[in-house]
C-alpha cells in the first residue's frame, strides 16, 4: 500500500469534519475521493499532504510514518482547483521551478522539463506566460509542475472543477491516459460521480466525515454497500419497497408473474434515452429505455403497462435491496 490512513479524525471547533477514517490507498493506482460537498474529502487530502494536521490518527506514505512530517518532507505533488502559477515566469520556468529550488543541474532540468511538457502536450507553449494559456492548458501545466520533482504521490483537489463541461471531459480522458503512462500513485478529490466512475481504479465514497464504501467503479455501481452509495453513484427509483436503477427496469405489454401493473404518466426524451414515468398505484416509478426499445413497444402517456426488474439484472446482482437497508 502506498498511503495508509489510520483512524484519522479532525474537528473544526464543534464540527466533526472527519470521524475515525481509515483507508489504504494502493500504489500506482488512481484513487478518487468521491462524495457530496462538505463531506470531508478536501480535508482528508490536505491531511495526506500535510497542509492540515489530524487531531488523532496516523498517515503513512510508502511505509514511512508521515503524521508529523512537514509537507516538503512528504514528497507529494499537489494540484488545486485554482492553480497559482508564477505569472511572470514562462510555462517552462513554472514547470522547472521545483527542480531549480532543489538546485538540480541545468542540463537535467532542461531535459526533464522537455519530457514533462511533451507528456502534458504543451511543448509548443513552453515560452508562453501562464496568462496566455486556456484554463485546461493551465491545469496541465500544473500537473507537469507537480510531477517535475518525481513525487511519491500526486494529490489533486478538484483539478478540473473550475473548467467547463467539455474541457473537463477532455482532461478526464487525458488524466487517465497520463496515469497509464506514468503510474504515479494519484489521489483525486471530486464530487462528480461520472468523473470518478470514468477515471478511477478505486473509489472511496466519503460522506459526513465517514467512509461509506471503498471499491472499484464496478463494485460500487453494481453492489453499493447502502442506499447512500446507490443514490450517489447514479439515478435510482423505487419499485414497491425496492431501490433500483431506472435502466434495470423493464416495461412489458403482456402480463408476467413477477411484473406489476401501472399506467404511463409521462414520457421524456433525454438525449439517446427515453425516460418513462409509470404510476404503480400511487407510486411514480421511473424506467429508462433506449429510443428503439421504446418505439418497439408502441406506448404513450395513458398506456397500461407492466413493470419489472429485468430478469438478467435480478440474476446477476441478486435481489434489489430493501429501502433503508445498510
Ligand atoms: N479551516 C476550516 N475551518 C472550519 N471549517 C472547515 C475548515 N476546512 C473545512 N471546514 C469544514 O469541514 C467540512 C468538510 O470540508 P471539506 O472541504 O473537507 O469538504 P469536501 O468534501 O472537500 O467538500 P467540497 O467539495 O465542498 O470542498 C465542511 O463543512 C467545511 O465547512
Amino acid at each position: 500500500m502506498s498511503i495508509e490512513i489510520v483512524n484519522v479524525s479532525k474537528r473544526f471547533g464543534d464540527f466533526v469534519a472527519l470521524d475515525n477514517v481509515s483507508v489504504s490507498i494502493p500504489s500506482g493506482q488512481l484513487t478518487a475521493l468521491l462524495g457530496p460537498s462538505g463531506g470531508g474529502k478536501s480535508t482528508l487530502l490536505r491531511i495526506i499532504a500535510g497542509l492540515e494536521t489530524a487531531d488523532s490518527g496516523r498517515i503513512e506514505i510508502e511505509g514511512v510514518d508521515a503524521t508529523k512530517l512537514s509537507p516538503q518532507k512528504r514528497n507529494v505533488g499537489f494540484v488545486f482547483q485554482h492553480y497559482a502559477a508564477f505569472k511572470h515566469l514562462s510555462v517552462a520556468r513554472n514547470v522547472a521551478f521545483g527542480l531549480e529550488i532543489r538546485k538540480r543541474p541545468k542540463d537535467e532540468i532542461r531535459e526533464r522539463v522537455h519530457e514533462l511538457l511533451n507528456l502534458v502536450h504543451l511543448s509548443q507553449f513552453a515560452d508562453r506566460l501562464p496568462s496566455q494559456l486556456s484554463g485546461g492548458q493551465r491545469q496541465r501545466m500544473a500537473l507537469a509542475r507537480a510531477l517535475a520533482v518525481q513525487p511519491t504521490v500526486l494529490l489533486l483537489d478538484e483539478p478540473f472543477g473550475a473548467l467547463d463541461a467539455k474541457v473537463r471531459k477532455e482532461l478526464r480522458d487525458w488524466l487517465r491516459r497520463l496515469h497509464d503512462e506514468v503510474h504515479v500513485t494519484t489521489v483525486f478529490v471530486t464530487h462528480d460521480q461520472e468523473e470518478a466512475l470514468e477515471v478511477a481504479d478505486e473509489i472511496v465514497v466519503i460522506n459526513e466525515g465517514r467512509v461509506e464504501q471503498i471499491g472499484s467503479p464496478d463494485e460500487l455501481y453494481d453492489a453499493p454497500a447502502n442506499d447512500f452509495v446507490m443514490r450517489f453513484l447514479g439515478p435510482v427509483t423505487e419499485l414497491g419497497d425496492r431501490l433500483v436503477r431506472p435502466h434495470d427496469l423493464q416495461l412489458l405489454t403482456g402480463g408476467e408473474p413477477d411484473a406489476v401493473p401501472g399506467r404511463i404518466t409521462r414520457v421524456t426524451r433525454v438525449g439517446f434515452e427515453i425516460r418513462v414515468v409509470v404510476a404503480v398505484g400511487e407510486q411514480p416509478v421511473t424506467v429508462t429505455l433506449t429510443r428503439n426499445e421504446f418505439l418497439s413497444l408502441d406506448l404513450q402517456v395513458g398506456s397500461e403497462v407492466q413493470v419489472r426488474v429485468a430478469p438478467e439484472v435480478a440474476a446477476t446482482v441478486g435481489q434489489p435491496r430493501l429501502l433503508g437497508a445498510v
